[in-house]
């Protein structure tokens, strides 16, 4: 559904991305890995609009629709096309009770369809969340901060959702819960994920695909067996250590 093709991306002089080939199928949950400063946040923010590419492709289709070049799209009309983000840290109105958060994330998304209700699948999927509707959000674990600012996303309805470092900060069962929820996403409700972390166990449990990104260019495209494999090899890294790229 989303197909990069020789992205090529500079700050100023800066060459940042080199001819990055990238695939996220239709429900599907793809991984981006690699070291800091390697180009994770870059490749996101172009594939918002955030950021321009110097060149390249990129092409979005999802099922029963003809492909589109999302290159010349400001960020607001990618979102419109079902693309969406939730950045790093969980960022949610933490004044704000949990239902208000979610409805001021249903308005945005539906300007017109007032009054609104909280839709069917956030009991569903975030079953904890419903429960705790009335609480204070800045008060949530990290894992249902977490949990809420993904919601956030999903009440929107999009297709693609991309997810920075989704498992920064969660305990080992709030991750579990993440693990869970990111499988009925792409399993049950169609929508699909593209996820930058360096968590290995984690993304190896939620993601199907992989690509290792290394200084800006991609190094690897995979399974998790090749992902372990490449990463277990020293000729990508320079001798640098597995354990400190991931
Ligand atoms: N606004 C900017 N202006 C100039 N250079 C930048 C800018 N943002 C990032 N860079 C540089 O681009 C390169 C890639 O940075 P980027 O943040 O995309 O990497 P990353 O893999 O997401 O790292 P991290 O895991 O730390 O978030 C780095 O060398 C960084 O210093």
């Amino acid at each position: 559904m989303l197909q990069l093709r020789e992205i090529n991306q500079a700050y100023d002089d800066h060459h940042t991305l080199w001819d990055i080939n990238l695939e996220v199928s239709q429900n599907s949950c793809s991984a981006i890995v690699g070291q800091q400063g390697t180009g994770k946040t870059t490749l996101f923010h172009c594939i918002l609009g955030f950021l321009p590419i110097m060149s390249g492709e990129m092409t979005w289709q999802p099922k029963n629709t003809l492909p589109c070049s999302l290159i010349s799209l400001p960020s607001q009309h990618r979102s419109q096309l079902g693309i969406t983000y939730v950045p790093q840290g969980s960022p949610i109105f933490s004044q704000l009770s949990v239902e208000e958060n979610l409805l001021i994330a249903l308005k945005a998304g539906h300007p017109r369809s007032l009054p609104v209700t909280l839709p069917r699948l956030i009991s569903e999927l975030f079953p904890i969340l419903l429960s705790k509707r009335h609480q204070r959000s800045g008060v949530l674990a990290k894992g249902l901060q977490y949990q809420l600012a993904l919601a956030r996303a999903v009440i929107t309805h999009p297709k693609l959702i991309l997810l920075d470092e989704p498992s920064e900060g969660l305990t080992a069962s709030e991750a579990d819960h993440l693990v869970a929820i990111i499988a009925a996403l792409t399993k049950d409700y169609n929508i699909s994920v593209l996820l930058m972390d360096n968590n290995l166990a984690f993304v190896t449990r939620v993601a199907d695909k992989f690509t290792l990104l290394h200084h800006g260019r991609s190094v690897m495209s995979g399974t998790a067996a090749d992902l372990m494999r490449f990463s277990g090899s020293e000729k990508w890294s320079n001798g640098s250590s597995p354990t400190r790229v991931m």
